[in-house]
């Protein structure tokens, strides 16, 4: 007999993730997770079942690269093999925008698919491949519930002068905000912190989710107090082919004097720049850490001084540190980046287990450290499907 199921698609910048929950009166079970990865770079389809780690598909044609939208057709056409086995209850997606409006997960309707395109401007790497799918289905399948789940919704309640840039009222009024994203993952982080590590969950901590879109947030006691991104997905650190922070006198520069119109300026903050930029090599980190070129060397190293930086930001936000977290593709998999940012930190207390982090371990704080260090993969899919089964009341 098939078995209920909570299909979670969360298409970001460089990739499409997703899973497969099982809904049973004890609970949600992720029997199947994986992702389309490294889409513009060098594109692998990696699949696993259950607790098994996520492998490549081995028979995969791969492309050169791949749009999100060619992507979103090759996982369809993957999953039409488990048809008999999931019986689709509820579809839970990653929107990376929600606007002022949204502090937790709604239900998917045509008045909520129109207030969210609307938001693509301030998301244009990842709002329209969020909302592709949902019409998708929609108009497939219109009785089958989906869900969408906001990157922005965990940082609505952070204190007002955090989200607030200093402009005059009437622009504020118009929600031009901080919002904050990577919310879904730093949500499920707050709680798998908790469950780790409770001492440090009640403290003061600071979670780098440093994946192809890189940012970090101040969480207190479970809450977040502050973070780097903005406005827009563009603020704060370097990412893979973003900027980060910049200097808002640069765009009324590159508009007079070099006389750029709005969609060539948003093309380089948001796709030429970040590691891409600076490296003129690649935007995946891996590459960059594997070449010898003195671009790429630098790259990294303006990437770790930004997230040092940030870290001291943050940390006065807090009026100090607890716990530092590392996740998401570079920030779990990266040693030597988590080694350098630690450096970095070492000011605030922070000392690094050589060794535990060369390993893998979870925990890679020295004892001596004052800060405890975790690793600790996100995982934005069990975060969704935990919404839709809530707000669906399928579990
Ligand atoms: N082993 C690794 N070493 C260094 N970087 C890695 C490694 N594995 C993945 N990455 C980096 O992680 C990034 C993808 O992170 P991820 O969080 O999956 O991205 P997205 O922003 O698309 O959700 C890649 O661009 C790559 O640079
Ligand atoms: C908001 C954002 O940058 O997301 P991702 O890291 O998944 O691209
Ligand atoms: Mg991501």
């Amino acid at each position: 007999m098939a078995d209920n199921v909570i299909l979670v698609l969360n298409a970001g910048s460089s990739s499409i993730k997703f899973s497969a929950f099982t809904v049973k009166t004890q609970g949600l079970t992720q029997v199947m997770r994986g992702q389309i990865e490294s889409l513009a770079t060098n594109p692998r389809f990696l699949v696993g079942h259950g607790d098994k780690p996520v492998q490549a598909l081995e028979d995969w044609a791969a492309p050169g690269t791949l749009t999100h939208d060619e992507a979103v057709a090759q996982l369809v056409a993957f999953l039409q093999q488990y048809r008999d086995q999931f019986h689709l209850v509820g579809v839970g997606h990653r929107v990376v925008h929600g606007g002022a409006r949204h502090a937790g997960p709604a239900l998917v309707d045509d008045a909520l698919l129109e207030e969210l395109a609307a938001l693509t401007p301030l998301a244009p790497l990842h709002q329209p491949h969020n909302l592709a799918p949902m019409r998708a289905l929609r108009s497939r399948l219109p009785d089958l519930p989906q869900v969408a789940c906001f990157d922005t919704a965990f940082h609505r309640d952070q204190p007002e002068l955090a989200q607030r840039f200093a402009l005059p009222e009437a622009i504020t009024r118009r929600g031009v905000r901080r919002y904050g994203f990577h919310g879904l993952s730093y949500e499920f982080i707050a709680q798998a912190l908790a469950e780790r590590d409770p001492a440090s969950a009640t403290g003061r901590v600071i979670v780098a989710h440093l994946g192809n879109g890189a940012s970090l947030c101040a969480i207190h006691n479970g809450k977040s107090v502050a973070g780097t991104t903005g406005f827009t997905a563009v603020d704060g650190l370097p990412m893979g082919t973003r900027t980060g922070v910049l200097d808002p006198g640069v765009i009324l520069y590159l508009l007079d004097d070099l006389h750029m119109n709005a969609r060539q300026i948003e093309n380089l903050l948001y796709k030429e720049s970040g590691l891409l930029g600076v490296s003129g090599i690649s935007s995946d980190m891996r590459v960059l850490l594997e070449s010898d070129a003195p671009q790429a060397r630098l790259a990294v190293d303006l990437f770790v001084y930004r997230i040092g930086r940030e870290i001291g930001s943050l940390a006065a936000a807090l009026g100090g540190l607890d716990a530092l977290v590392f996740t998401a593709g570079i920030g779990e998999h990266a040693a030597f980046i988590r080694a350098a940012v630690c450096q970095q930190a070492a000011w605030l207390g922070v000392r690094l287990d050589e060794p535990a982090n060369a390993t893998g371990k979870a925990r890679i704080n020295a004892q001596e450290s004052r800060v405890a260090v975790w690793v600790i993969p996100t995982n934005e899919e069990a975060m969704i499907a935990r919404h839709t089964a809530h707000i669906t009341g399928l579990n």
